[in-house]
Parts: structure tokens; C-alpha cells; sequence
């Protein structure tokens, strides 16, 4: 039932849920002692949180036309703008081409993904080029999306900054617009009446998420606990989540908490599903290692941890490329393919055997 999305049954109320804590981003924007602190405790002991008074409602709606618009393109058109098995993000992702666990359960969602860095540039292209779609909206919808996205995502970070003890700039310059990064827009298409998980289980490879569900589906499971509960969307309310690179970068102190993508719960699940979400993602060319040196709490924090743990050796750019690459399944050559395309989901989850050495 394609466009019914507006008039979709509620989220049903027998379903396990997570409460997330709902942080109020006008009184972050005047780093509000008391939300600074209850921001501080959702990023270190959940790792996701509800963002209401975010102010980008508008352009979030104009996402969801965008991205309906473009997914709804003839499947051959799409195809042009395949992102391909390389490890390359952005663009059009096929239905049917990751991983959705050890097993090689292929996905069944669809996804549109646009550089930050090909807006900041537009109408010159610093990465790659996009659909007519996407292109007839960038003035309107995009750039304002992706710009207002970035300026809450830096306004949390500066904040995290603070609270870690960073000296000032320390953790913002690492996400400077000076040169290229992995931060992109995206657009999720899931189809109706499905009974396998859309996005498999996984960490966020990059920095910050900032998520916009209006059907049901998404799932968390609470660092330490082995349970999946379901995040209910809340309307004006974004969702948002701490991503592998940040959590690198601070010791292990915030959290990258496993999640995925189920059909939604309910009556819901007859419906198409969409979902928008921005992710701030480090520039390329930053090591992904703790920021130990910068501050006494995240040296105490990595000294406590395994040797090693926080210290990946590799770019951000090439921390995303190899995630990617291994989730496709055209590079799969066995359950090892999906092992080495976890991130810090050991850590998130307590289970070391989780990322089999990865
Ligand atoms: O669609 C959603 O609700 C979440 C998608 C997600 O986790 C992702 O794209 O990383
Ligand atoms: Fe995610």
C-alpha cells in the first residue's frame, strides 16, 4: 500500500519498548545545565535518544517527498546511481544487495544516500552526481536538510566535547568541512508485509545519527542486555544515536549501541515504510584512535579497557569502506565476510566472540 504512510495505524501497545529519554535541543543550544547533563547520561548509558525542538520538521517532511520521489524512479534509472561493491556509499543502494546477518539473509530495503559534501558544493559535485529528483531539490529541501542537520549534530558534539574534558575545538575539528568526509543524507525505503529485518543488526560507523521514523521497526538493544526493543517513532521528535567513530574517540565512554531495522510492529506492517537520517561522519583522512592524549577521563576510561580497543589503525574513510564492502554480498565468501564487517558491535553488546576478531 504504497503513499498510505500518513494514515497508518498507530504504534501498537503490546510490543516491548525502549523509553528512550527525550532531550530538548533549545535548551542544549543554551547548554541548559540540567540537559547537558541528561544528554551526557542518555550518550554514556544508551547511546539514543528522543530530540524534540530540533526546528528542522519542515525540510525532514521535504526529505520524505524527496526520497519517495526518487525510490519510486524506474529501477533501471536508479541502477545508474548504484553505489557498487567497493565499498563507495553514496548514491542508490538496490534492494537485496547486504547482508543482514552471519548467514547472508540478503536485506530488502532499498536506500538513496547523499554526500554532505556533494551539497556544500552543489551544483559542482565533490563526490558524484544524483538522480533528476534529487537534483530538483537540493535548493529547497536538501542543502537546508543537510545544513540545519549538521548544525544540531556539531551543537551535540560540542557539547560531549566539553563534558569529556577536551580542550576546546579538540573533537569539532576532527568534523571541520575543510576537507571531504563520509557524512551523508539518507533515505530508507522499506516495502510492506515483509519477515526479515530491513537493516541487520548493527553500530552506526560514523560519528552522530539523526533519525526521523514515522512507522515503527527500528530496534535497539540496550548495551549489556541481550533483548531488542523496539523504538516507538514520536512525531516532531528525531531520533538520535552515538556511531562507532565517536565512540572510538572517547574511550568507549559514549556508546555505539547495536540496532536494526524489523518489519514495522502491528497493523503498521502492511505499510511502506520510509525513514531520514543524517549522519556526521569525521572527515576521511582522521584515524579513528581515543582522543586519550586530550583528556584525563578518556585516558583513565582506555587504560581500564582491553589493549588496543580504542585504537583501530585506520582512517574514518577506510573504517566505512571496509563496513560497507563486507556487508555486500558480492563480496561474501562465508559467515567471516559478515565478522569482518562489525565495527564495535563486541563492545556494544559485551560479546567478544560477536565480531570474531574482526
Ligand atoms: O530506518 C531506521 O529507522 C534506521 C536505519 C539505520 O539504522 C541506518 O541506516 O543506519
Ligand atoms: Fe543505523
Amino acid at each position: 500500500m504504497p503513499g498510505l504512510t500518513a494514515t497508518a495505524p498507530p504504534f501498537p501497545d503490546d510490543v516491548p519498548v525502549c523509553s528512550l529519554p527525550v532531550i530538548d535541543y533549545e535548551l542544549l543550544k543554551r547548554w541548559d545545565r540540567q540537559e547537558v547533563y541528561n544528554l551526557w547520561v542518555a550518550a554514556t548509558e544508551l547511546g539514543f535518544w528522543y530530540l524534540k525542538n530540533h526546528g528542522v520538521d519542515c525540510e525532514v517532511n521535504g526529505m520524505f517527498d524527496m526520497g519517495a520521489e526518487t525510490l519510486d524512479l524506474p529501477l533501471e534509472e536508479k541502477m545508474r546511481y548504484e553505489q557498487g561493491d567497493n565499498g563507495d556509499s553514496f548514491g542508490y543502494k538496490a534492494k537485496g544487495t547486504i547482508q543482514t546477518d552471519a548467514n547472508g539473509t540478503r536485506d530488502n530495503v532499498e536506500f538513496l544516500n547523499i554526500a554532505q559534501d556533494d551539497t556544500l558544493t552543489w551544483p559542482k559535485p565533490t563526490h558524484r552526481t544524483y538522480p533528476s529528483t534529487v537534483n530538483a531539490r537540493m535548493g529547497s529541501t536538501i542543502i537546508p536538510f543537510v545544513r540545519k542537520s549538521i548544525e544540531v549534530n556539531m551543537t551535540m558534539l560540542a557539547i560531549f566535547e566539553g563534558q569529556l574534558g577536551l580542550p576546546r575545538g579538540e573533537l569539532l575539528r576532527l568534523h571541520s568541512l575543510d576537507g571531504p568526509s563520509g557524512g551523508e543524507a539518507r533515505c530508507i525505503k522499506t516495502p510492506p508485509n515483509q519477515s526479515t529485518a530491513g537493516v541487520g543488526a548493527h553500530t552506526d560507523f560514523g560519528t552522530l545519527t539523526f533519525l526521523h521514523n514515522r512507522l515503527g521497526g527500528l530496534q535497539v538493544m540496550p548495551p549489556g542486555s541481550q533483548r531488542w526493543l523496539y523504538i516507538r517513532p514520536l512525531p516532531g521528535h528525531a531520533v538520535c544515536n552515538i556511531g562507532d567513530a565517536l565512540s572510538i574517540f572517547s574511550g568507549g565512554i559514549l556508546r555505539s549501541a547495536l540496532h536494526r531495522v524489523m518489519p514495522p510492529p502491528g497493523t503498521q506492517s502492511r505499510f511502506e515504510r520510509y525513514s531520514v537520517a543524517f549522519f556526521t561522519r569525521p572527515r576521511n583522512s582522521v584515524v579513528l584512535r581515543h582522543l586519550g592524549h586530550g583528556s584525563d577521563m578518556i585516558a583513565r576510561a582506555v587504560a581500564k579497557a582491553p589493549e588496543g580497543e580504542f585504537d583501530t589503525g585506520t582512517t574514518s574513510a577506510e573504517w566505512v569502506a571496509r563496513r560497507i564492502r563486507k556487508l555486500r554480498l558480492k563480496n561474501r565468501q562465508g559467515p567471516e565476510t559478515w565478522y569482518a564487517s562489525l565495527g564495535t558491535e563486541h563492545i556494544a553488546t559485551g560479546r567478544r566472540t560477536l565480531a570474531g576478531g574482526a
